[in-house]
């Protein structure tokens, strides 16, 4: 039986993530985008220097990274799911213990993180974000988790970050536009928007701030539970002033120093956001498969700002259509959606490589008309990414809910260890 790590491993340029279906992913259409982008030139230059060098060709390594994620998810979902259908167990006795091979691997990363045997701090308030001392064992973990570089030493005190408008903490003087297609791809690129001194203090005070969740959900219509491949949380809510009471999960308010953000981002893009996803992304085993973010609900044509912080990772876009099959570029009278209708091109057509304090904003048709991702890579530091949105009801609301914070006990990074609680907090 092949390991997955094994086979991952050799999976480098053009691999993808996992395969999940929560966000509802749409297929559509696409002819090849002409590369004559000087800056998105060097972008791709960037995500090439950092892809790994790999013997297979980027379509059999995409093709490769695909089955062994749909298998690892499948093996996960037959060992996580309780009840697991007998038929299936009978059917497909090796899943079973290919499923756990792959829960033995995730316990091997999550033990090289951290132990479950720390109480968790359970609030979410300023208070608990100082930091305490550091024990020396758990900075050895960190280290040989690649997280060292965020302590300064024995002893660290959490600052809690501020972004002021016009102030020192960020930086507009690397922005490019990138558009493509007549506005298929429309994205506004700033490297470095976060300048290094605010950068590394926001990924501090988040990491060891927030309480994270690695969340479990089942696909609608089947019986595969899914392990989302990274930490995720999430604050704010929708603007339609409903009560608590419509929240299963209750939205909590921005913390001050994402609020600051928000209205930075506000200023810059004209647009208005009421939503931040975070993602933590530990290592190169976690990922975000390919999807749109063009739920009903975050209305027609969504501004979306996504800024990265920490290890530098690659950042895949494809046009939703079969390679190859000429489609008219976007008018601008063309509805969103009017392209969703077939299998999205299996190969990137657009690739960065995000690093720390980038700022990348999609808007116009991007959602509509192309699909992003994060694949594995074999190695990688830990990472933070932020996406600011705009939600326009309760569903979309629950939903962010549900799909960033539900289904698991929360994780808390604790002297320099990612602990998760057993009972649920
Ligand atoms: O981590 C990233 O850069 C992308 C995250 C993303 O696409 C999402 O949360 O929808
Ligand atoms: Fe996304």
């Amino acid at each position: 039986m092949r390991d997955l790590r094994d086979l991952m491993g050799k999976i480098t340029a053009g691999a993808s993530g996992e395969v999940e279906s929560a966000k509802g992913r749409t297929g559509a259409t696409s002819h090849s985008s002409p590369a004559n982008d000087a800056d998105l030139e060097r972008a791709l230059e960037l995500s090439e220097q950092e892809a790994r060098v790999s013997a297979m060709s980027e379509e059999e390594a995409l093709e490769a990274a695909l089955a062994a994620s749909m298998e690892q998810e499948q093996w996960q979902g037959v060992k996580l799911k309780s009840g697991t259908p007998a038929g299936y167990k009978r059917k497909h006795p090796e899943a079973i213990e290919r499923s756990e091979r792959a829960d033995g691997t995730r316990r091997k990363i999550d033990e090289a993180v951290g132990d479950a045997s720390k109480p968790l701090r359970s609030s979410d308030d300023a208070s608990a974000w100082r930091h305490g001392d550091v024990d020396p064992k758990a900075e050895l973990k960190q280290e040989s988790a690649g997280l060292a570089p965020l302590f300064g030493g024995s002893k660290s005190t959490i600052e809690v970050p501020t972004f002021s408008s016009g102030g020192p903490e960020t930086s507009d003087s690397a922005m490019t536009t990138i558009n493509k297609l007549n506005g298929s791809l429309d994205l506004l690129y700033c490297k470095g928007w976060i300048v290094p001194e605010a950068r590394r203090k926001l990924f501090r005070w988040m990491l060891n701030g927030l309480a994270w969740h690695r969340v479990v959900y089942t696909r609608p219509n089947s019986n595969i539970t899914i392990r989302t491949p990274r930490l995720t949380t999430t604050f704010g809510r929708d603007d339609t002033g409903a009560p608590d009471s419509a929240y299963p999960i209750k939205p909590r308010p921005f913390p001050k120093p994402l609020a600051e953000l928000k209205a930075l981002l506000e200023h810059l893009t004209g647009s208005y956001f009421n939503t931040v996803i975070i993602n933590l992304y530990l290592d190169g085993s976690d990922s975000i498969s390919y999807h749109s973010d063009d739920e009903a609900f975050l209305g027609s044509l969504p501004t979306i700002a996504s800024i990265s912080l920490g290890a530098t990772r690659d950042f895949f876009m494809r046009r939703k259509a079969p390679a190859g099959v000429d489609v008219p570029a976007a008018r601008a009278d063309q509805p969103s959606g009017t392209k969703g209708v077939g299998p999205a091109a299996s190969r990137p057509t657009e690739k960065f490589a995000l690093a720390d304090g980038d700022l990348l904003i999609m808007r116009g048709r991007s959602q509509a008309d192309y699909e992003h991702a994060i694949p594995k890579r074999k190695e990688a530091g830990p990472r933070i990414n932020l996406t600011f949105r705009r939600v326009t009801n309760v569903k979309g609301t629950n939903n962010f809910q549900r799909y960033n914070r539900g289904g698991v006990a929360e994780s808390r990074f604790i002297n320099g260890k990612m602990i998760e609680a057993s009972g649920g907090l």
